[in-house]
């Protein structure tokens, strides 16, 4: 049966994802009215240019005051779109304070405070929903929270970052410069406010700590995890992961250790095999795995930035939400039972593509090789390419830890006849 009274929504920013966030309650009024048993009322926008021009939007619902929106008394959801840390923790806090529940897309915040803002709700007894902050438009949290609670999550690992799958694919696929490639990216609508975000990999290790978090029923937090970004990435990696049968992709990986005593959660470039269904991703779409106990391997697919695919994900939550506040019910909080130490870098394994430059004289290779048997790093394959009297040397490793790598590496870097190291790049999904 519908209720009469609407429920009163207040919507914190109006940029890329809340203008289409109004759009969609505005022409899909009826359907969710519908879905939600009650009529959702956009009752305040909170923006920061309130002379903008904003179709569709009354101009009696703008304010640029949104701390007093959120303390109205009578706000059902705030839906927050500022992105960011303050003011956008202050207004959700305020939100629980006066008798809202929120939706965010706010990865930044959750990844910092997610902890402290899921408290809050609890203590409140209000909802705290954020599945647009990952992976945009594809359902994941939900999946992770609701449908695989059951199960015992392994692994998650996938592209969570559109701005950086865009790039990576533009210069791999076109040729296109690096900074080409992020303006494109930035004009759609993908990259965050600053971009540094997105291609230094603090967006994706944002998301990185939600994953982990929520898989492994642990707490997670930005600083936990290891971040690389994608700036380095140049046209000769490329060429090598070309020469390989590889692609290069932006990868977030958080894994359970095989004793199940501990995490580890990790953002850098890696070399994926074309073959691999990672590695046709293309564009601003993300893609990510899942591997559990029971399940088996899950792969979730879809657009993962830009305005009406967050917004999706933004209005399923404030359907749910809606729902939750008709019914008095709240849906699931927090949960970090099983606080799961979170390990270091160093203990993780994985393969490496090392490229050196080294003299092109005998005894090089034999060199080479002792420095990597020394730190217990197995060679896969070695390309060697001779240049007048200088050569580059491919070496591509079995599994290592990550600590011996980079032993591996200083002790190469001190040999008179390796003149530098061009590159090293993980070697995952394989
Ligand atoms: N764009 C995407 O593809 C995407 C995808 C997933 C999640 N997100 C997240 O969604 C959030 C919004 O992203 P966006 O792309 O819409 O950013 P945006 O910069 O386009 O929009 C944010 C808006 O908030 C306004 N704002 C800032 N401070 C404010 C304040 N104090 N009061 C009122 N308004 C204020 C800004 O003027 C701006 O218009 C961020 O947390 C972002 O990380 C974005
Ligand atoms: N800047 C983010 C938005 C989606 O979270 C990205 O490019 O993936
Ligand atoms: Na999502």
């Amino acid at each position: 049966m519908m209720r009469t009274r609407p429920l009163k929504v207040a919507l914190l920013g109006c940029g890329v994802v809340g203008s289409e966030v109004a759009r969609i309650m505005t022409t899909h009024a009826a359907d969710l009215a519908a879905r939600i048993g009650a009529p959702v009322e956009l009752a305040g926008v909170a923006v920061r240019r309130p002379d903008k021009v904003r179709e569709g939007i009354p101009a009696e619902l703008i304010t640029t005051d949104a701390t007093a929106l959120v303390k109205r008394g009578d706000i059902d959801v705030v839906v927050e779109l500022i992105g960011g840390i303050e003011p956008a923790r202050s207004l959700i806090t305020t939100a629980f304070e006066h008798g809202a529940s929120v939706v965010s897309a706010n990865k930044a915040l959750l990844a910092q405070d997610g902890a402290g803002l899921h408290a809050i709700a609890e203590e409140q007894n209000k909802d705290l929903y954020y599945e647009a902050a990952v992976a945009g438009a594809i359902p994941l949290i939900r999946p992770l929270r609701e449908s695989l609670a059951g199960d015992k999550v392994n692994r998650v690992l996938g592209i969570v970052n559109g701005t950086t799958n865009f790039i990576l694919d533009k210069m791999d696929s076109t040729g296109a410069g690096y900074q080409e490639a992020l303006d494109e990216a930035s004009a759609l609508g993908y990259a965050e406010a600053d971009p540094t975000a997105d291609v230094e990999g603090f967006d994706a290790a944002a998301k990185a700590a939600i994953l982990a978090g929520i898989a492994f029923h642990t707490r997670v937090r930005l600083d936990d995890v290891y971040r690389e970004g994608m700036t380095e990435v140049t046209a000769a990696d490329f060429a090598s992961a070309k020469g390989m049968g590889c692609t290069i992709k932006l990868l977030a990986i958080c894994e359970r250790a095989a004793d199940g005593g501990s995490v580890t959660a990790r953002v850098h470039p890696a070399m994926i095999p074309l073959a691999h269904p990672l590695a046709s991703v293309r564009g601003a779409y993300n893609a990510v795995f899942v591997e559990s106990d029971a399940a088996g391997q899950l792969m979730f697919y879809g657009p993962g930035a830009g305005g009406a695919p967050t917004a999706s994900a933004v209005l399923g939550d404030l359907v749910a939400v809606c729902r939750n506040r008709i019914s008095g019910a709240t849906g699931p909080g927090a949960s970090a039972y099983t606080q799961l130490p979170v390990s270091p870098m160093g203990e993780v394994v994985t393969r490496y593509h090392i490229s050196l430059d080294v003299a092109d004289k005998p005894g090089v290779l034999a060199q080479v090789a002792t420095v990597f048997a020394e730190h217990g790093v197995s060679i896969d394959t070695v390309r060697q390419q001779g240049k007048d009297g200088e050569a580059s040397l491919v070496v591509v490793t079995h599994h290592a830890s990550d600590a011996s790598l980079n032993g591996t590496v200083e002790a190469l870097r001190n040999l008179d006849t390796v003149r530098g190291v061009a590159s090293i790049m993980r070697v995952e999904g394989e």
